[in-house]
């Protein structure tokens, strides 16, 4: 054999592999161009026409999580996908026709107000679809809260929508994850859970998403309504409910974010003794609408902090008084009145739900009375 007919094949062979390469990267790049287009969420299971359509929307946090020891607690959240979640809980596929889809896959101390938004409209969108009858969120637990009452404020449905985490990971001995996505696709999947607003499932409990407060770091009973208690509890695949808020969600809401793809800058300011009172100005000036104060008791404020909250709201910054303190409401015209400072009264919000609801006021108005009623309301 001489060298032209060796170099030949191997010329040919490497023009094929070349090619053959091209071929499956050029139709990835394609299938991600049009993933966009297609509406629907996706799923590999067998469809029964017989049981009602679950979509589950994942955002990462424990639940997804994975760590390097069983019984260790660290790890990383949000590293696996929503189909290996799926395969950890074969019981849900007898309850409801399950597709997913990965909305985002981070741990909750990450979220942000564009993955909110973008969660809020897809919701909308889907809930849409006659083919669709409840949602499941997958989300880590850190800031669950805010975005259960965010969702519980912005979307248009009376169809389940069940937010669920995890205290401990997917990895992990006993992890807690797969019973508690069981039982929130069992809520979703029930027709009694409509017209409940969003829900939290954690540890057979049922929160109302207004109510709902992460209260330990670590315990799998990491989730009460201090001031209610659970609305719902979720046993042996059974839903169960106990309770309604009076209070306004989803469909009775003033809150229209089709067209929003910005939440005004709102700020919290923890209140503490001997606070420095040159933190609001630094608030002020860093250009933010809105300002809550994680007061003291029911909402007060350190003398000092006071008068700056006074020269803030002057200048059209918005300030909401909520408390430090677990339970309780924060009220109006107490201890410190909020005719003298022009403030609103957060009334059950703890600091970080008084945060979303004011940024989702902000979007309507700035008049002090209009928000104070908002906080009533909802
Ligand atoms: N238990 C948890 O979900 C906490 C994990 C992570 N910090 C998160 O919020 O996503």
């Amino acid at each position: 054999m001489n060298r032209v007919t060796v170099f030949r094949p191997a010329l040919i062979l490497s023009i094929v592999a070349i090619l053959w390469q091209s071929v499956p990267l050029q139709t990835i790049a394609q299938r991600k161009k049009t993933r966009k287009d297609i509406p629907a969420p996706q799923t590999t299971r067998k469809h029964n026409p017989n049981l009602p359509n679950v979509v589950i929307l994942a955002t990462g946090g424990t639940i997804a999580g994975a760590g390097t020891s069983s019984v260790g607690t660290a790890y990383t959240a949000g590293q696996i996908p929503i189909e290996s979640l799926l395969q950890a809980v074969p019981e849900a596929t007898k309850v409801a026709n399950i597709t997913g889809e990965q909305v985002a896959q981070v741990g909750s101390q990450a979220m942000n107000d564009e993955v909110w938004l973008k969660l809020a409209k897809r919701i909308n969108e889907l809930a849409k679809k006659s083919d669709v009858d409840g949602f499941v969120i997958t989300h880590g637990t850190d800031t669950q809260e805010e975005t259960a009452l965010f969702l519980n404020l912005t979307v248009k449905t009376d169809k389940p929508v069940v937010m669920v985490g995890a205290m401990r990971s997917a990895t992990a001995i006993s992890a807690d994850g797969p019973k508690n996505l069981y039982d929130a696709i069992v809520t979703a999947a029930s027709p009694s859970s409509k017209g409940r607003g969003v829900v939290v499932c954690m540890n057979d409990n049922l929160f109302s998403a207004r109510d709902v407060v992460k209260v330990n770091t670590t315990n799998v009973d990491a989730f009460h309504a201090p001031n209610s208690g659970p609305i719902g509890f979720v046993l042996d695949g059974k839903v169960a409910w106990y309770s309604l808020s009076l209070r306004k969600h989803t469909t009775q809401t003033e809150f229209d974010i089709s067209n929003v793809d910005k939440l005004p800058k709102v700020d919290i300011l923890y209140g503490y003794s001997n606070v420095d009172p040159n933190l609001v100005d630094a608030l002020v000036n860093d250009g933010t609408k809105g300002i809550v104060i994680a007061g003291v008791g029911n909402g007060n404020l350190y003398p000092a902090v006071e008068e700056r909250v006074k020269a803030a709201v002057k200048k059209g910054v918005v300030v909401v008084r909520s408390s430090r303190v677990m339970s309780g409401r924060t009220t109006m015209d107490a201890e410190t009145d909020d005719k003298v400072l022009g403030t609103i009264a957060s009334d059950e919000f703890n600091p970080q739900k008084a945060r979303v609801l004011l940024q989702l006021a902000l979007l309507k108005t700035t008049d002090q009375d209009t928000i104070q009623q908002m906080f009533l309301r909802y």
